[in-house]
């Protein structure tokens, strides 16, 4: 921040300086820096000011840019191939072998040294397919497996282009590139990419939970990319302080899951304001087929990147999967000695459903491991230090819900355990995907109940990987919980809730037996189960909740949007109104695993398919 205000207030002080000798007119429009920009060459004052909306010329690509060793590159890590997902021009291509450096394809040198000092010296697979294409400016659907290097893939190419424009255009005031993202954290991560990448560029990251006026000032000042969540986005917009009219390049990352519904009208809502004539790329390891028909609304004549394929493996190389049968009862304390045999004091994530059991399953795991919760009820400045501790090593078990599924990536994670199976299959994979990245080597653990063997079958199908049975670890019924101390007994006696879970359990499950949530029969019954958690509520308060705070910001003032009043993740933010009967699904989730597929086969027929289930539950689960 401090860097941008300096580095901006310098410009504006030489602008200042030599505005005193235009005209008036001139120097008006000159100093406020509004959609108007002076090209370089007038603020070293040769030649008169061009007093002009910038236009940026993307459809060609920059001259520098050789295309050509950009097709002969091979890549640092080899990729699988495929075939792409779209009924537009596909690229899709088998490669393996020593790359040509990142060094030689003519890409900004300032970008290449930044790499460089981060030990990144060739391009990853996606990197190579998506940068010619990008480079000429087409719209893409980019999809390669997770950890493989997508936030590079589109961030070359565009920073490159920035500095480059910049360079002849000097800056504006007004961002040239957006990127969209899921989650506070993930969009923080992304920015931070942009900025270590291109360290003259300005960069910005506004989501909610922190002091919007801060996000004002900083856009005031001139960024050169936005990265943000969807719901502060719209408030600064509507506000007056985020102008989009100069956006050249907009990135969907997590692609799938900002078109689902709840998402989508937001990202539309952005889009609407962002100029026609630009290039838009969505990126995502997992396009379920419904996103093909979006996509035509979107994007223009794209072109789709597919390095993942519909029959291949959909996870990264490195990944060994396993599976181990629990029933409810013994759930809690198997995690323990799962950590100890198979992290072996590296770092792991566990998965819950429920921000609860995330908060109950790490007070449990407290007591024998460094160990901290992640979710959308925990303010933003502690999700920020729990995932910097997680990140420096400071406590090596992070038990986290959904929010940490997409995108984040953290070095180093050996293991990932789904502690409940997960609502639809491209959970699993972003979320076994945060281990095993960038060609590292990593494990998972699936915990299922003996109901929920087809459920397993069925993710080892579509999937594409077949899971190594793990011996189950006998736990007595009489035996201390690893919850003792507010959860004793929590997953005692329901198992039969518990059993079918993945399509969605219907009985009282945690909440019956702990005695919370008033009574809510079924957990995802929309109102009743949310105002039984009492927590839900919260979400939408300032300062909590990954996505809710974002959204109560905007709730502050959204009317003219008149957009639902509904939140990003964060689960309790939707309550009531449309998202009840997204929430209410029992009849889907009662028929337990079957639900898996049943709802994926309504996604590939259309998004109205996500209004029972998996995605819809992702946020509100967050
Ligand atoms: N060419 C490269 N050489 C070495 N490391 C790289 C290269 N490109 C990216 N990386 C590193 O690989 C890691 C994974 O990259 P990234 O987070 O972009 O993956 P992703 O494909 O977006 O994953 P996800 O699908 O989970 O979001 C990051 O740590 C990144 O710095």
């Amino acid at each position: 921040m401090i860097t941008t205000v300096l580095r901006r207030s310098c410009l504006d002080a030489t602008r200042r300086t030599l505005s005193a000798s235009l005209s008036s007119v001139n120097a008006a429009l000159f100093h406020s820096l509004t959609p108007a920009v002076a090209r370089v060459s007038d603020l070293a004052g040769i030649g008169p000011i061009d007093v002009k909306a910038r236009e940026f010329h993307f459809q060609s690509g920059p001259s520098e840019f050789r295309a050509s060793m950009v097709s002969t590159a091979g890549f640092a890590i080899s990729e699988n191939s495929v075939r792409g997902i779209g009924d537009t021009e596909s690229v899709g291509r088998s490669s393996s072998g020593d790359g040509l450096a990142i060094s030689e394809l003519g890409i900004a040198p300032e970008i290449v040294k930044a790499l460089s000092s981060k030990g990144i010296e060739k391009l990853f697979p996606i990197q190579k397919e998506v940068l010619e294409p990008a480079m000429q400016g087409r719209d893409m659907i980019g999809r390669a497996r997770t950890g493989t290097g997508k936030t590079l893939a589109f961030g070359i190419p565009i920073l490159d282009k920035i500095i480059k424009f910049n360079a002849k255009h000097g800056r504006g005031r007004n961002p040239l590139c957006l990127v969209l993202a899921p989650t506070r954290e993930l969009a923080r991560q992304v920015e931070k990419e942009f900025r270590e990448s291109a360290p003259s560029l300005d960069t910005i990251c506004v989501y909610g939970g922190t002091p919007i006026a801060q996000q004002m000032r900083q856009l005031d000042y001139g960024v050169d990319v936005a990265v943000g969540t969807p719901g502060r986005i719209i408030d600064l917009i509507k506000r007056g302080a985020l102008n989009l009219s100069e956006v050249q390049f907009v990135v969907l990352d997590e692609a799938d899951q900002m078109l689902q519904v709840g998402f989508a009208e937001d990202v539309e809502i952005i889009l609407e304001r962002l100029p026609e004539k630009r290039q838009s790329m969505m990126f995502s390891a997992t396009m379920p087929g419904w996103i093909r028909s979006l996509t035509k609304k979107y994007l223009n004549n794209p072109v789709t990147i597919d390095l993942v394929g519909d029959s291949d493996q959909k996870l990264a190389d490195g990944i060994t999967t396993y599976s181990i049968i629990a029933d409810s009862y013994g759930r809690g304390s198997i995690i323990g000695p799962l950590v100890t045999e198979h992290a072996k004091g590296g770092k792991c994530i566990v998965f819950t459903q429920t921000k609860r059991d995330a908060d109950r399953l790490s007070y449990g795991l407290s007591k024998s491991f460094q160990c901290e919760a992640l979710h959308g009820d925990i303010s933003q400045s502690q999700r920020e230090r729990t995932l910097a501790g997680f990140r420096d090593g400071r406590f090596n078990i992070l038990v986290a819900t959904d929010v940490a599924a997409r995108g984040l990536d953290v070095p180093n994670v050996d293991l990932i355990i789904h502690y409940e199976l997960p609502n639809n299959t491209e959970t699993f994979v972003h979320r076994t995907g945060r281990t095993g990245r960038a060609g590292k080597k990593g494990s998972a653990i699936l915990i299922y109940s003996q109901e929920q063997t087809r459920a397993v079958k069925m993710i080892e199908r579509e999937v594409g990987t077949r899971f190594i049975e793990l011996p189950s670890i006998p736990v007595e019924r009489g035996s201390p919980s690893i919850f003792d101390g507010g959860f004793s007994g929590g997953y005692g006696g329901d198992m039969r809730d518990r059993g079918s879970n993945f399509g969605g359990r219907s009985g009282g499950g945690y909440g019956s037996s702990s005695g919370r949530s008033g009574g809510s029969s079924n957990r995802y019954s929309g109102g009743s189960d949310r105002s039984g958690f009492g927590s839900f509520g919260s979400d939408r308060s300032p300062g909590f909740g990954g996505f809710g705070s974002d959204r109560s910001s905007q709730s502050s003032g959204r009317g003219s949007f008149g957009g639902r009043s509904g939140d990003y993740g964060s689960s309790g933010g939707r309550s009531g109104g449309s998202s009840g009967n997204r929430y209410s699904g029992g009849s889907d989730r009662s028929s337990g695993f079957r639900d898996f597929g049943s709802n994926r086969s309504s996604q590939s027929s259309g998004r109205s398919g996500f209004g029972g289930f998996g995605s819809n539950d992702d946020k509100r689960s967050y």
